[in-house]
């Protein structure tokens, strides 16, 4: 090996080199949904050399990788803390109203409404709005309702080292309200039950003590 190599190969750490890697497959990413939007707006017969519209496919490559599909990248998984249940609290921890926005995987366009999540800890407990940022992080990709659901639910479970969680959302589809079928009032509700609160008496308890 010549000094030069010796001096390329010393010049970045693995990590160093992992991030490069990461952000050129970020930069990839960025530049092929432009170049598609772009024919996109071109065959609408939109015209890009519009003052207003020259940045636009830029804007919504940024929108779909660095916000409202961050939760299609793993690496923007939350950091979680847990803490010890010391106090052997062994009741329903609830968290109502939690913000939900995503996207139809159908139609790519939002719906979004509410979520209540509850668990019965065992020997941990998670800072709560760690389960606010859980919901958002798998909230924000293109799916159904049914699969945002399950998946905080087996994910919680998988944390919290339990099976009693409880997980009900509530939520106003675009793509039933602003066309299609055109129905603005009708809304979807989805639940998620496993471990104790799959027994009625559990199940009435969660469902009763949520926020209409
Ligand atoms: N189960 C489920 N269906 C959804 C969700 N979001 C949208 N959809 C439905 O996905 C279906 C797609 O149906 P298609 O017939 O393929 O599409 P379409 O012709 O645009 O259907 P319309 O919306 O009825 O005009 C529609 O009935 C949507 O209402 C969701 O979260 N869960
Ligand atoms: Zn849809």
């Amino acid at each position: 090996m010549n000094g030069k190599e010796q001096h390329k190969i010393n010049i970045f750490s693995n990590n160093e080199i992992k991030n490069l890697e990461t952000i050129s497959k970020h930069q990839e990413k960025l530049k092929t949904i432009e170049h598609h939007f772009a024919k996109i707006m071109e065959a609408l017969g939109l015209k890009l050399d519009d003052p207003s519209l020259k940045e636009t496919p830029k804007r919504v490559a940024k929108m779909y990788i660095n916000e409202v599909f961050k939760g299609l990248n793993e690496e923007n998984f939350p950091s979680i803390s847990f803490f010890e249940n010391v106090s052997g609290y062994r009741e329903m921890v609830l968290v109502d109203n939690i913000k939900v926005y995503s996207y139809c995987e159908h139609h790519f366009v939002p719906f979004f409404g509410k979520a209540a999540v509850a668990y019965i800890p065992k020997d941990r407990v998670i800072g709560l709005s760690k389960i606010n940022r859980i919901v958002q992080f798998y909230a924000s990709k293109p799916q159904i309702q049914e699969k945002l659901t399950v998946e905080i639910g087996e994910k919680l479970k998988n944390l919290l080292k339990t099976d009693d969680i409880a997980i009900h959302i509530e939520a106003n589809h675009l793509c039933v309200a602003s066309r299609g079928v055109e129905d603005e009032k009708s809304y979807t509700k989805t639940n998620f039950f496993s471990g104790k609160f799959l027994k009625e008496k559990e199940k009435s308890r969660f469902l009763n003590s949520i926020s209409n």
